[in-house]
């Protein structure tokens, strides 16, 4: 039975996702982790079989600690991604009302998506951040904070009661989350795939406007472009780049080969089907032609 870690203690919205990712969710064993890099670190070491992670929100942006996590390392690939609308119930211990609470606690990017509501409803109260929304439930049901921003999932695992449900200053806000494997076998491209990349092009004029070029030429639309800066080393970055496409793809293929060619390093992350409407983009066939006619002048064909 295969293993997966995900982002816990349970209850999280990344058990939300990774159930929601696995067809057959009663033939894998979930096994929460306590932090994105521990899930991540327990892939690398064989411990578990796969990873479940988010990687991004549509209000607050890239859940930083899971790209530095994919970025340093031993290399991971992403297989497949899920997208989960997010809204955040305000718990807390049974009979504690609003004018009772005076801490409240979660992670950075569920509090950051109610920020609104709480200067509203809890004005007063004093924020602190844990590594996930049920870690949050956790200190609650402890008695460490009096309330938990938190997941769906939550207030049945944790005993807690809602003092707000459905909470979002955004409505339709979405996370994406990856599901994340040792290299091995790329899924088979689908027709609609994102791919993912890590490139650290090197301090010279131009050299990201080269990278973009590669894409730009051979009709690759970028979904996504992150900078984060490389530790130890100030002033230096690496980009994170989202695509759709597949590395199956001769038009995909070539455009990474060029990265390879102009880039300090680039670290593949996986083309996996898409979770959203976006297609693949650029035409694999008119790059597939040029390929075979150009074998078959350099085998002495007539072309
Ligand atoms: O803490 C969680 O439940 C997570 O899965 C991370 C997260 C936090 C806030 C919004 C979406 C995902």
């Amino acid at each position: 039975m295969p293993r997966i870690a995900y982002l816990g203690p349970e209850g999280t919205f990344t058990e939300q996702a990774v159930r929601q990712l696995l067809t057959d969710v009663a033939s894998a064993e979930l096994v929460p982790a306590e932090s994105v890099a521990a899930a991540l670190d327990a892939v690398r070491s064989g411990e578990r079989d796969a990873a479940c992670v988010p990687i991004e929100n549509s209000v607050e942006g890239s859940v930083t600690s899971t790209m530095d996590a994919l970025a340093d390392g031993a290399p991971l690939v992403a297989v497949a991604e899920t997208m989960l609308p997010v809204r955040f119930d305000i718990l807390v211990r049974p009979g504690v009302r609003a004018e009772d609470v005076r801490t409240v606690t979660s992670h950075p990017h569920a509090l950051a998506q109610v920020r609104r509501w709480l200067s509203v409803h809890l004005p007063e109260a004093a924020q602190s951040a844990t590594t996930s929304t049920s870690a949050a439930a956790v200190a609650v049901r402890d008695g460490n904070a009096d309330a938990a921003v938190c997941a769906p999932l939550a207030a049945e695992r944790y005993g807690l009661d809602v003092l707000a449900g459905q909470v979002a200053d955004v409505e339709d806000a979405v996370t994406r989350f990856l599901l994340v494997r040792r290299p091995g076998e790329v899924p088979a491209p689908t027709g609609a795939d994102r791919t993912t990349v890590v490139v650290v092009t090197g301090d010279s004029v131009g050299s990201l406007a080269r990278v973009l070029n590669e894409f730009a030429l051979r009709g690759v639309n970028l979904t996504r472009i992150e900078s984060r800066p490389i530790k130890g080393s100030f002033g230096e970055y690496r980009f994170f780049l989202d695509f759709g496409g597949h590395v199956g793809e001769a038009h995909v293929g070539e455009a990474l080969a060029a990265l390879r060619r102009h880039c300090q390093d680039v670290r593949f992350l996986g083309s996996f089907p898409r979770a959203d409407e976006g297609g693949s983009s650029g035409s694999d066939e008119a790059f597939t032609d040029a390929a075979a006619w150009l074998a078959d002048i350099r085998s002495g064909g007539r072309a």
